[in-house]
């Protein structure tokens, strides 16, 4: 396989792992087709069971189509495209006028179009480009707002636009356009055209999910139980799944729920899952009810998980704050992992070689938002309670009250019982994310 970029090749790990788990699992949960090929590009479209689909375009040297041949031809299906704008129109008639319930929104050299050609519309989206003169109808991802007569729209921290729609429920009223948010830039790469984002507002206090990644031995887990310990009333941990065999001292239901294969792979095909990843030879997934779970319970959750799993839920409606563990070095990485002596030696040696590919990958642009580097335990503690805004010892940390972003229900649940809010217009995060590193870390 030959990837031009590592974005392309994070989104081609993506889909040939899920081609395998598809394979694995009898081609039903997902679906993939090939949509379009054109020149050295070819644009596939997937379709989850619990989220909308999206786009992706990959070189076709990134896959290795007589390999999977069979897996892209499964499950080709014409009706329920999640995904709008595949093909973009262009018209180089300039017309400033909104059409019926059209909003204009400037950005840059752009202008955002929100709404339709009538009252009562569909909040459709086309982009006016200034600097060529054309409409240009973008990819549309995330479930869209219900049709509205009339609303209003405002930029919001140059990266999305709010809307008001003014004859809706209170739970249907405020959306937010993401157009220019890491997550839309780097789709936009990908995808090659225009993206934008749907996602639903709710008032709320509710701190976002955490989910913490690195590779195996460097200190997630110790980190994790650490901030459980000195802060049990706020943060709650998202039991996966797993069908690996249970270590020594390891709980079900406590530190997994240890899975056979065919329950996890039922599971999965009901739409159970959030996220699942094969890593290191076994499946591993995060269940919507782990996290509802910690919901429920009033807690921050947090999610130890892959760099894969990370990158499904990134692109899934949970809105997390993603962190990324390194260690000092690759050596240390190996010292820890044996010490550990959890593993037998093959297993340690396939944890090393997931471990180099997992240190590039954890580099994409727009995947993680914070890089720790876990050398001295104690400092590198210290740095993820700064993150995570725990700056004094108190096990019940404020958060400033704000607006948040909320996600179609995953599963069909309503959206505050899935737990699944949230992304706040206020800096809460962002005044964290300039956290100086003094080592140099092995990624
Ligand atoms: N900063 C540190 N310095 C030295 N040893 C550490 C440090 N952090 C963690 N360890 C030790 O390294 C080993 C691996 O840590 P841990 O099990 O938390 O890793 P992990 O990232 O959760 O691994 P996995 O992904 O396999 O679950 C443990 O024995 C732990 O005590
Ligand atoms: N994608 C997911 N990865 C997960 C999940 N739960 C754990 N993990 C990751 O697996 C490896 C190995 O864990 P170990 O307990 O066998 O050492 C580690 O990197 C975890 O972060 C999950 O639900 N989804």
């Amino acid at each position: 396989m030959i990837c031009s970029s590592w974005s392309e090749y994070g989104v081609a790990q993506i889909l040939l792992h899920e081609l395998l788990v598809l394979d694995n699992i009898g081609k039903a949960n997902m679906s993939c087709a090939l949509v379009s090929e054109a020149g050295i590009s070819s644009q596939y479209e997937i379709k989850w069971p619990h989220w909308t689909g999206f786009l992706l375009s990959l070189s076709s040297d990134a896959l290795d189509k007589e390999k999977y041949k069979g897996s892209l031809n499964q499950g080709v299906e014409a009706q329920e495209v999640p995904v709008e704008g595949m093909q973009e129109t262009f018209s180089t008639e300039i017309d400033s006028r909104p059409r019926g319930n059209e909003t204009f929104v400037p950005l840059g050299e752009k202008i955002y179009a929100i709404g339709g050609p009538d009252d009562g519309a569909n909040l459709s989206v086309r982009i006016f480009d200034k600097l060529t003169g054309t409409w240009r109808v973008p990819v549309v991802m995330g479930a869209k707002p219900s049709p509205c007569m009339s609303h209003s729209a405002t930029l919001q921290n140059q990266d999305r636009i709010s809307i008001e729609k003014t004859d809706s429920s209170p739970d249907d009223k405020i959306w937010f356009l993401e157009v220019d948010t890491p997550f839309v830039r780097e789709q936009k790469m990908i995808v090659g055209t225009e993206v934008v984002v749907w996602k639903k507002g709710v008032k709320g206090d509710d701190p976002k999910p955490i989910v913490i990644s690195g590779p195996s031995g460097v200190g997630k887990g110790t980190l994790i139980s650490q901030l459980m310990k000195e802060f049990p009333s706020t943060f709650g941990f998202s039991v996966s799944h797993t069908t690996r065999a249970p270590r020594e001292k390891e709980k079900d239901g406590v530190h997994y729920h240890f899975t056979e294969m065919s329950t996890m792979e039922k599971d999965i095909k009901d739409g159970k899952f959030l996220e699942f990843a094969s890593v290191h030879g076994n499946l591993y997934g995060t269940s919507v009810t782990a996290v509802n779970a910690v919901k429920d319970a009033g807690k921050r959750c947090i999610l130890d998980i892959d760099v894969q799993g990370a990158r499904l839920v990134r692109a899934s409606p949970l809105d997390a704050v993603f962190i990324f563990v390194c260690p000092p070095s690759f050596e240390e990485l190996e010292k820890r992992l044996r010490d550990r002596k959890t593993e037998t030696e093959e297993q340690i040696q396939k944890r090393l070689r997931n471990a180099r590919v997992e240190l590039e990958e954890g580099k994409s642009p727009g995947l993680f938002d914070h890089m720790l580097v876990n050398d001295d335990l104690k400092t590198c503690y210290e740095t993820l309670k700064k993150i995570l805004g725990l700056n004094g010892n108190t096990d019940s940390p404020t958060y400033p009250s704000r607006l948040y972003l909320d996600s179609p229900p995953i599963n069909g649940g309503a959206p505050m019982q899935t737990g699944l809010s949230m992304f706040a217009i206020d800096t809460f995060t962002e005044n964290l994310l300039n956290i100086k590193e003094p080592q140099k870390p092995a990624c």
